[in-house]
């Protein structure tokens, strides 16, 4: 039985922690398909389509670490991009997989099916390499090993996408074992140089500084520095604040967490202590227009920005100091400072009385809200989905070890469902619970009949108010309406002859907890509930938020000077 070129590729993901990988079969990748399929550690996943496989394999990554998506040329890749562009945003290193057209075809001027129909095939390489940290093309068998080793590499190193291109003709060609895996998995260290210079420049800008605070970023977790992140907190004794993409990136039950900044959308009083400080460690924050809420809340102050392998302050920037080391190195250093808690808990907000609508009322926000609350536990993770989800989301407590999972940065709607299909077999034995609108839902229900067919357990809870309303409050028009389904009947219908999902309605608070304790108890497949609640039943946030992000849209064009 020798040794191919596919083989190498199936052997190095096993080596690298990929247990299963997410596929759409297609002419150009049938063979190299055979030879992932037939590694031991492996396990294949079908998906409806590439939109969903490439989403598939961005949820398997943020469970798993790592993750490969393995489809055909051209008309598989290309709706692979979009997956590939939420991995490259989100910081996480899918690896895209690709077949390609037999070696000779470019060189007998083969016009080849799946192509543009033109001679040249290298534009889906060029395509892929504005959205990967590293795309490569492996044209011969002996270039398989540093290619291949190249790509993984450059993943695992700088957490994003990297693209694969293995033509249809040499995934069994022969081919050479692979190295020791350290080759390709050792981390990269800080400089110690520039880590003891970055921790004096760090002590200089905390020193003389009456009100320091945290803010946590959503990069935190992507470098692998939460528990560093949580030393240096309690070495503070300061509050902890964290970016909306990064809620659950910081332990909500900790006596140091203040709430999700969010500008004037924040939860808790997070807003109030961030504006009150004179000092703020960001560790892998990003700020943008949707977390900065149209600009309208970027602090003004001088700020210290720990990124995942750089370190920059007012007036320095040290390359090559990794996150987890400089936070480590940090906590072990700085003096302790607990003036934002002891403000914090001056002005910190009562818990709000949660009121709990009668049975028979209909569905309200509010009432599906304090259900989701109760659904919580150390076991669960939920994904909120781009739209109303993301600020009714935020409002949650999480108790501690609950999961929160958020695609903020690209803000593709329809993640979430593919995206919890691919997460929950990376984290087997998590209660995977998605709350997703209306809208999004439609964009990538196939995946549901995936978790069907592979009796993945999801809770979905299908917020229907009738249409795009995030879009709604940003501008509203006759293109944010929609056709209404019958969510439970199509999800029965995936069940064909043999499934096991639940498809089950919620008008009211009463029908509600029925369909959650129904829920709960389906082992063997998805379970959605629609939850019906009113067109404009929507949270004060997304309206406030709304606004904000309209605002900086229209900015008119600067005049040229
Ligand atoms: C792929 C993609 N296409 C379009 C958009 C713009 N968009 N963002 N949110 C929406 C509507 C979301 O509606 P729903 O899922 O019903 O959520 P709600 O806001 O809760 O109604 C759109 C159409 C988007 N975010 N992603
Ligand atoms: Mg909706």
């Amino acid at each position: 039985q020798k040794f191919t070129v596919g083989d190498y590729l199936a052997e190095r993901l096993a080596q690298i922690g990929i247990r299963h990988h997410f596929v759409v079969p297609g002419d150009y990748n049938l063979i190299l398909l055979d030879k992932l399929q037939s590694h031991p550690d492996l396990t294949e996943i079908g998906c409806a389509n590439e939109l969903n496989c490439s989403m598939a394999a961005e949820g398997y990554a943020r469970a798993n670490g790592v993750s490969a998506c393995v489809v055909t040329f051209s008309v598989g890749a290309i709706s692979a991009f979009n997956g590939t562009g939420s991995a490259y945003a989100e910081n996480l290193p899918l690896i895209l997989i690709s077949g390609s057209p037999n070696t000779n075809d470019a060189g007998q001027f083969h016009i080849l099916h799946h192509t543009l129909g033109t001679l040249d095939y290298t534009y889906q390489i060029e395509m892929a390499k504005k959205i990967t940290c590293c795309a490569v093309a492996v044209n011969r068998p002996e270039e398989a090993p540093r290619l291949i080793d190249r790509a993984l590499r450059a993943a695992l190193l700088s957490r994003k996408p990297a693209y694969i291109e293995i033509p249809t003709n040499l995934a069994g060609a022969p081919c050479v074992r692979p190295g020791p895996v350290c080759a390709i998995t050792e981390p990269v260290h800080s400089d110690k140089a520039a880590l003891s210079a970055a921790a004096d420049c760090a002590a200089e800008y905390l020193s003389g500084k009456q009100k320091p605070v945290i803010l946590v970023g959503p990069k935190l977790r992507r470098a692998g520095a939460e528990k560093e992140l949580l030393q240096l907190a309690e070495a503070m004794g300061c509050a902890v604040a964290v970016q909306p993409a990064a809620k659950g990136m910081f332990p909500e039950d900790h006596p140091q967490f203040i709430g999700v900044f969010w500008g004037q959308v924040s939860t808790l009083a997070s807003d109030a202590i961030i504006n009150w400080a004179d000092a703020i460690i960001c560790a892998g924050t990003m700020f943008t227009d949707y977390s900065t809420v149209g600009w309208t809340a970027m602090p003004d102050i001088p700020l210290m920005i720990a990124e995942a392998d750089h370190v920059t302050f007012p007036g320095a920037h040290f390359s090559r100091v990794r996150l987890s080391e400089f936070l480590a190195h940090l906590a072990s250093e700085v003096t302790p400072n607990d003036a934002t808690m002891v403000e914090y808990a001056r002005l910190r907000p009562d818990p709000s009385r949660v009121h709990t609508a009668a049975a028979g009322d209909d569905l309200t926000r509010k009432e599906l809200m304090r259900q989701v609350q109760g659904l919580l536990d150390e076991n669960t993770t939920l994904m909120v989905e781009t739209g109303d989800s993301w600020f009714n989301g935020m409002q949650l407590q999480l108790p501690r070890g609950a999961q929160f999972e958020i695609e903020m940065q690209w803000g593709h709607i329809g993640w979430s469902i593919p995206a919890a299909f691919g997460y929950a077999l990376g984290a087997p034995g998590r209660k995977v619970v998605v709350m997703v609108g209306d809208g999004s839902f439609q964009v990538t229900a196939q995946e549901v009949s995936q978790m069907v067919r592979y009796k993945v357990p999801v809770t979905i809870l299908l917020v229907n108010n009738r249409g795009y309303t995030i879009e709604v409050q940003i501008h509203d028009g006759t293109y944010n309406r929609i056709k209404n389904w019958d969510y439970a009947a199509l999800v029965r219908a995936f069940n064909g002859d043999d499934g096991q999902a639940q498809g089950l309605t919620a008008n009211t608070g009463g029908e509600l907890v029925k369909a959650l304790k129904l829920a709960g108890e389906n082992q063997e497949g998805p379970t959605l509930v629609e939850c019906a609640i009113h067109q404009d039943d929507c949270s004060k946030e997304l309206i406030t938020w709304g606004h904000y992000v309209a605002k900086a849209n229209a900015r008119p064009p600067v005049k040229a000077a």
